[in-house]
């Protein structure tokens, strides 16, 4: 199981310092969708020249022109970049041959998404790694409905599935239950007064939940 540290609202410096803090813990880095807006893709560049080793998710967020924004993506450094669900086929398509292209992969993100149909079409248009995402402003009207969430990839036991939105120590148990392969963990980490130790702990709760549950499925 991985865990993700998603970079947002912040800085250039910070999103460095935040990396270095919890470099220990993590296993990807996502340069997130505001941080790409406000340094653009020199960022991505940056931050994979800076730290090699780390798989680079660059949240894109693309909804349209999908060759030319993955292409952005995978030149700038990116290992994997984001698609919304919600756009055309044919986005997603060229995002996925780019990726193929590139030796990269495409996380759709399924933000909205609340049929199961759709999670279909995209397995069979060639998707293979999805987050399941619970917005920010979604989670000013509550927090995350897991078992909404989860059941959208229930029968999808051979999706990759990331989750994200609010995540925190509080919240961590009850996520991992559902067995997804990628924490997605934004501010719960960022805006932790002690990064290292909050990322570590998670970390390691991870790794216990996977030693004590490593027969069971999604
Ligand atoms: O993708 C994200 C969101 O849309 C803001 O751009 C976040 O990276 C994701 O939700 C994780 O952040 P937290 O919810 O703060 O954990």
């Amino acid at each position: 199981m991985k865990l993700q540290l998603a970079l947002d609202r912040m800085p250039k410096g910070d999103c460095f310092q935040v990396i270095e803090d919890t470099k220990e813990s993590i296993d990807w880095i996502e340069v997130g969708t505001g941080v790409i807006k406000e340094y653009g893709m020199e960022i991505v560049r940056d931050i994979k020249k800076a730290f090699p080793q780390k798989t680079l998710v660059a949240d894109m967020k693309t909804c349209d022109a999908g060759k030319h924004e993955a292409s952005q993506a995978f030149e700038a450094g990116a290992d994997i970049t984001t698609v919304m669900a919600f756009s055309a086929n044919q986005t997603i398509k060229d995002s996925l041959k780019v990726a193929e292209d590139c030796h990269g992969r495409i996380m759709i993100d399924l933000l909205g998404v609340k049929e199961e149909a759709r999670i279909r079409e995209l397995s069979d248009i060639g998707v293979d790694l999805v987050s399941l995402h619970f917005g920010k402003d979604m989670q000013e009207a509550g927090d995350l409905q897991e078992d909404d969430l989860f059941s959208l990839v229930h029968h999808h036991p051979y999706l990759d599935v990331a989750v994200a939105g609010g995540i925190n120590l509080d919240s961590l148990s009850s996520i991992l239950n559902h067995q997804p392969n990628t924490l997605i963990v934004g501010s719960g980490i960022t805006k932790s007064t002690d990064r290292q130790g909050t990322a570590a702990k998670m970390k390691e709760r991870m790794k216990n939940h996977e030693a004590n549950n490593s027969n069971r499925q999604r």
